[in-house]
């Protein structure tokens, strides 16, 4: 945003003009959400964050409702367009440490926005726990300060907002946890800067919608047969812990993959024949059996970890399997926790490997990392795909996928319901089923975990995985479905 605004004032726009459209914009969500208050509270930063709420206060002055002013600070320290906004408006302020919460405040957020860089004072941070306390409403102005908008961490305290007014475009800190709760409500408002000016400085980071993924989708002409949609493997663990990869088959099944056949041990065939029906079924109890089947080029993806157990045959298999398309997963992730750098040598060359970590799986793979709190969820991701040569969806709320070449995506349709034994056993399959159609490894997981999370809204709050099973849904082809649940 930092660049963005820079070029919207070389191409001749205000920025006091847009910080003006920004202040007005927060002053318009108040009286809306707030008609009841008995007063608006403007807490101000001495930054441009501090600037915008000068300028809602005089709007809210100036529509009849009464308003106090709390200044962080010593005016006579603001600069460019915030001195300016503060010569201009005329209202009364105080010192921020004289203000009192008191119940029917409607408190205006503007202490701190992008140009947060460290850790809230320790008075800053006490006000802040009042204000929570008292369950005061809090409309914050770009962010709730305190959260930091390149990682979503909190840098000591923050605000929890009811409602956050921010400008042009979502920030990472609006949708990554724990910054994405902080928000409340996020109304995204557009203050007069081009589109293209935007989005020339969008960079690798967006967030994950159709408009990524929908030309890689899979086209089915009248023509099409199974193998022409793909032949995905699912390899098995020991019978009693079989369940995990039946959902991943399953869902691979569903999700569009001509054929799906799952490898297991001998002994879990029986398990495995009485639980399905439209998956195949193949025995294999040794290396030289899983050799025999890999020699068939026409199997297209394969998905390996889920309820596997099996740390050392997990390590020999993916080894055999390391010129092929590999969704990672689960035991398959933790069986490389004494050697990841084997793992990551045997998928040099083209990108052919997807990780699917949640966090204690992506600490085994990547201790440093996961240790390292300076590191932002997109930081971990981004680095993680290029030390592995790997596509890695770092799963949870606000999953990240990133790919060893920079481009990453925050996905942001996930319910938490989702947080349920067996859901990341069908992302596994869906993604496996992505590649196996032929799909690019980021453009079959970024769609992979958009559909995980539309089958989940879909399903809704109670399901199991079984029920996600059934409500996985065909993906969008135009960019136009883009409508997030
Ligand atoms: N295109 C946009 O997005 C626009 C953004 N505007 C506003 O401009 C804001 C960014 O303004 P600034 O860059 O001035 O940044 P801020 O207003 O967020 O704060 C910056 C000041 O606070 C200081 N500071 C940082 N952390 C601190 C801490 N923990 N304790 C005490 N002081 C601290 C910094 O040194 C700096 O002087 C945005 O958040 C937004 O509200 C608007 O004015 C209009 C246009
Ligand atoms: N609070 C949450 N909100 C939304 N999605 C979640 C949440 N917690 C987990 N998920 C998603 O649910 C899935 C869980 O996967 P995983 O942790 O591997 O569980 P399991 O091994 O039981 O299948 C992942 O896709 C993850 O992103
Ligand atoms: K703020």
């Amino acid at each position: 945003m930092v660049k963005v605004d820079r070029d919207a004032a070389v191409s001749g726009i205000s920025s006091f003009g847009l910080m003006r459209a920004a202040g007005h914009a927060v002053a318009a969500s108040a009286l809306r959400h707030y008609p009841e208050a008995t007063r608006f509270v403007c807490l101000c930063g001495l930054g441009n964050n501090g600037g915008d709420a000068l300028i809602a206060a005089a709007a809210l002055a100036g529509s009849g409702a009464r308003v106090a002013v709390y200044l962080m600070g010593d005016p006579a320290r603001f600069t460019g367009d915030a001195a300016r906004a503060f010569a201009a408006v005329s209202i009364p302020h105080q010192p921020l440490d004289t203000y009192v919460p008191t119940i029917g405040d409607v408190v205006i957020d503007g202490l701190f926005g992008a140009g947060l860089s460290r850790a809230v004072s320790s008075d800053v941070a006490a006000l802040m726990r009042t204000v929570t306390d008292l369950t005061l409403p809090v409309i914050a102005i770009d962010l709730p300060s305190g959260v930091d908008g390149r990682s979503g961490q909190v840098l000591g305290e923050s605000f929890q907002a009811a409602q956050t007014v921010t400008f042009m475009t979502r920030k990472p800190g609006h949708l990554l946890l724990p910054g994405r709760t902080l928000c409340g409500v996020l109304q995204v408002i557009n203050i007069g800067i081009p589109a293209r000016i935007v989005t020339s400085h969008r960079a690798s980071l967006v967030e994950n919608t159709a408009a990524l993924w929908h030309k890689a989708v899979q086209v089915l002409d009248p023509a099409a047969h199974k193998y022409r949609r793909g032949h995905l493997i699912v390899f098995s663990g020991a019978a009693p812990s079989s369940g995990a990869a039946r959902m991943s088959a399953t869902a691979g099944l569903s999700a569009g993959a001509g054929l799906v056949t799952m490898v297991a041990p001998t002994e879990a065939l029986p398990t495995l024949a009485a639980h399905l029906t439209a998956i195949m079924l193949r025995p294999v109890d040794t290396d030289e059996m899983l050799s025999d089947l890999v020699k068939d080029t026409r199997l297209n993806a394969f998905v390996l970890g889920p309820g596997f157990g099996a740390p050392d045959r997990a390590r020999r298999y993916v080894a055999a399997l390391s010129d092929r398309s590999l969704v990672l997963d689960a035991d398959g992730i933790t069986a490389f926790r004494d050697d990841p750098q084997f793992l990551f040598a045997a998928f040099r060359g083209p990108v052919r490997l997807v990780l699917t970590p949640h966090d204690g799986e992506f600490s085994r793979l990547f201790p440093d990392l996961a240790a390292d709190t300076a590191l932002s969820k997109i930081d971990r991701a981004t680095i993680a795909a290029e030390r592995s040569n790997a596509v890695i969806i770092l799963k949870g709320s606000d999953t990240v996928i990133s790919e060893p070449n920079g481009r990453v995506a925050i996905n942001a349709n996930a319910p938490p319901w989702l947080a349920t034994a067996g859901s990341g056993d069908v992302l596994a399959g869906i993604v496996g089923a992505h590649l196996a159609q032929g799909m690019p490894p980021f453009e079959a997981a970024t769609s992979a975990v958009w559909r995980h999370g539309v089958a989940g809204n879909k399903a809704g709050e109670g399901m199991t995985a079984e029920n996600l099973l059934r409500a996985i849904r065909p993906l969008p082809r135009m960019p136009s479905s883009l409508a997030r649940p």
